[in-house]
């Protein structure tokens, strides 16, 4: 892609990224690398650091430790090239509440160079919501709709979408899910987006960063995740699961009920004995690395990433958040 070399592929790599504020660290040693041209889903408990991770990703906040890089680029003030090639949509989607549907847009049109007012109204009109009304006087799920407008109008390479469906009915949840794979299949747009809703994540997502208490637990492709677990099942022992399962293979998370165990594992080898052996779903391997904080990580090749040529390119500085 382009003549910027292998920093091209990267559209985010964060390495050593850390984030302390008053009440203690709220992103610690998170490194991962997201390639160029995925659709990324960002999961954690509530708590986890995803909104911080984006803040400093879009330069709203400093990290106080390690450095991240956006298409190659420390983020920096002002519009420099990774700031005009970004959307961040942020959780309380702010908009003018005086401005009607027509006056954001054409906000957003005189904002950005790169602005596409075709892609901006149809969102907005086929959620059939008048270009005329004040944005104050729309719905949740409506201002909703004209925020995705926003962002995606700016055409961006890099969006980046923080818990963008919380408030959508499941049709328009649908819909803009829908627009948004087709938008970014047709820029090539790579997406970030946290969400608490697997289901929805595993419709989209090819690309998936878990982060847990402040560090990533788990980053990849998908399949790639999916494909390192088995779901073990079998009868349970006095200590619940066969204790050479744990020697040989590492665990995830076991539980037992009644007479049985289940084990979510990544078989570091083959599996032996009376055990039934199953491929999980994305929301079970997803729902047993939330549950169990303190598994070990597993973050594959392709999200791997490395320290950056000029660390101190990056300010360190406490923001005032
Ligand atoms: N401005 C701030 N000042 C102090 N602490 C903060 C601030 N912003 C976030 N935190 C703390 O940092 C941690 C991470 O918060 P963050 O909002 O990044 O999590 P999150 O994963 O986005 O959570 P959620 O799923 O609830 O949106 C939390 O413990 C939060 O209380």
């Amino acid at each position: 892609m382009g003549d910027r070399g292998s920093a091209e592929d990267s559209a985010i790599e964060a390495y050593g990224l850390g984030k302390r504020y008053r009440r203690g660290w709220a992103l610690k040693d998170c490194s991962f690398r997201l390639p160029a041209g995925r659709i990324c889903g960002l999961v954690g408990p509530n708590g986890a650091g995803k909104t911080t991770l984006m803040g400093i990703a879009v330069n709203l906040l400093q990290p106080t430790a390690g450095t991240v890089r956006v298409f190659g680029e420390a983020p920096g003030p002002g519009l420099g090239a990774a700031g005009r090639r970004t959307a961040f949509l942020a959780q309380d989607k702010p908009l003018f509440r005086r401005f009607t549907v027509a006056e954001t847009l054409r906000l957003g049109r005189e904002l950005n160079p790169r602005w596409d007012q075709r892609t901006a109204e149809d969102i907005v009109r086929s959620g059939d919501v008048p270009l005329t009304a004040r944005v104050g006087t729309l719905s949740g799920g409506q201002r909703t709709r004209v925020a995705f407008a926003l962002a995606f109008g700016r055409r961006p390479d890099l969006l980046l979408l923080d818990e963008p469906m919380s408030d959508l009915d499941p049709l328009v949840r649908h819909e803009l899910m829908s627009v948004l794979m087709a938008e970014a299949a047709e820029h090539g747009t790579t997406v970030l987006m946290s969400s608490h809703m697997l289901a929805d994540l595993e419709a989209v997502c090819d690309y998936l960063v878990v982060l847990a208490s402040g560090s990533v637990r788990m980053a990849g492709e998908v399949d790639e995740l999916l494909s390192a677990h088995t779901l073990l099942t079998g009868a349970r022992t006095d200590e619940g699961m066969p204790a050479d399962l744990a020697a040989r293979h590492t665990v995830v998370e076991s539980r037992t009920s009644g007479r049985q165990f289940t084990a979510l594992v990544r078989p570091d080898g083959p599996v032996t004995g009376d055990l039934h052996a199953d491929s999980p779903s994305l929301e079970e391997v997803l729902l047993a690395y939330l549950r169990t904080p303190g598994a070990p990580p597993l973050i594959s090749p392709s999200a791997h990433a490395g320290p950056h040529p000029h660390p101190h390119a990056q300010h360190t500085q406490e923001a005032a958040a």
